[in-house]
């Protein structure tokens, strides 16, 4: 008799999915020094966060992706039911976050940026080239939700304020946050053999140079903004987060924007966006689902 059943499981291309849509959310929020987010160290600018709760957020929203991919297997295209199918589980996902976490919004972008890959992932699993996985991502983005609430969500306000249109138009555009910079940047940095850790933090600073990311500015306004997208620059001027100059900058990056009360959020949400990508580009048992 045994113990442990070892046989290898095989799983379903939307438990696949699912899988590596929460591994990426876990591998951001673990990452570490960033600045003025919850990582191994501490909660940033957080008063309602902490690791945990980030691990927790992100378990409890497995469901809402494997739905998301089975949603577009079974509609097969991009479309209204499927548009629709996808806003329904995705406000489902953020409920089932709200009941875990008490209330406490830890990853309502992650849900829309990440959702919208999976469902582009499931639709056409032999492709999974970065730019055709956010091609099809951005077309679901396009399309209007008309079931959708329209709350005076923080980037709303933040839209009236500042003109930012922020995670909508950031997956309407196709992501090119993460195309143009963090995936770019991840790989040069693996390149020049800086290591895993430090590739990562390199693809977020890369990130946040240039993002309008609409949780700084609701929380810093522009002056938060500025902080965060020039002191981004530095660390990567310096030479980025494995050089001792760079992890100086990252240092100092990190007290300025703990002092403005910024958390970079939304730069958060794309790099979890930007390591499923990488790990879907690069096949990691997408299709043969063997485990
Ligand atoms: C289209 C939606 C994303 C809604 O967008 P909207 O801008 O109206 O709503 P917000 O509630 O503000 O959420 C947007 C979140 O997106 C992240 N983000 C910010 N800027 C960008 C950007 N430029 N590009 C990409 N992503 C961005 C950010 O999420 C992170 O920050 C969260 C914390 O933010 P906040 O609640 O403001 O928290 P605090 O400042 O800490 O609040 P207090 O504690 O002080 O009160 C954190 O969760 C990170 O995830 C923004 O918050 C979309 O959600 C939507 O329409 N959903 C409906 C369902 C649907 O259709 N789904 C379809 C497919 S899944
Ligand atoms: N690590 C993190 N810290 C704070 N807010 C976040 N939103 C998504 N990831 C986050």
């Amino acid at each position: 008799m045994h113990a442990f059943n070892l046989q290898p499981k095989t799983l379903s291309l939307a438990e696949r999915l699912a899988d590596l849509a929460v591994d990426a959310l876990i591998d951001e929020a673990d990452l570490s020094p960033k600045p003025a987010l919850v990582d191994r160290r501490g909660n940033g600018a957080h008063t309602d966060l902490h690791l945990g709760l980030m691990h927790a957020s992100a378990l409890s929203l497995w469901p809402a992706f494997k739905a998301m991919a089975d949603a577009a297997i079974e509609f097969g295209e991009i479309g209204m039911p499927l548009r629709e199918a996808v806003g329904r589980i995705g406000r489902e996902g953020e409920q089932a976050m709200l009941d875990t976490t008490g209330g406490v919004n830890t990853h309502r972008g992650a849900i829309w940026a990440l959702g919208l890959l999976v469902t582009a992932a499931a639709l056409d699993p032999e492709s999974t080239a970065a730019s055709s996985v956010s091609i099809r991502a951005a077309r679901l983005a396009l399309l209007d939700d008309r079931y959708a609430p329209r709350p005076l969500s923080h980037g709303a306000q933040v839209a009236q304020r500042y003109g930012a249109r922020g995670a909508r138009e950031e997956a309407q555009l196709g992501f090119p946050a993460v195309l143009q910079r963090a995936l770019p940047q991840l790989k040069c940095s693996r390149a020049a053999g800086h290591g895993e850790q430090n590739a990562r933090l390199d693809a977020l600073l890369a990130i946040m140079t240039n993002l309008a990311d609409t949780c700084v500015l609701y929380r810093a306004g522009e002056q938060g903004l500025h902080t965060m997208q020039l002191g981004a620059q530095a660390v990567l001027d310096a030479g980025g987060s494995a050089s001792l100059a760079g992890r100086r900058r990252l240092h100092e990056l990190d007290q300025q924007l703990i002092a403005l009360n910024a958390s970079p959020g939304g730069a958060a949400d794309l790099l979890a966006a930007c390591l499923f990508i990488d790990r879907i580009e690069s096949g990691d048992g997408l299709i043969q689902g063997v485990f």
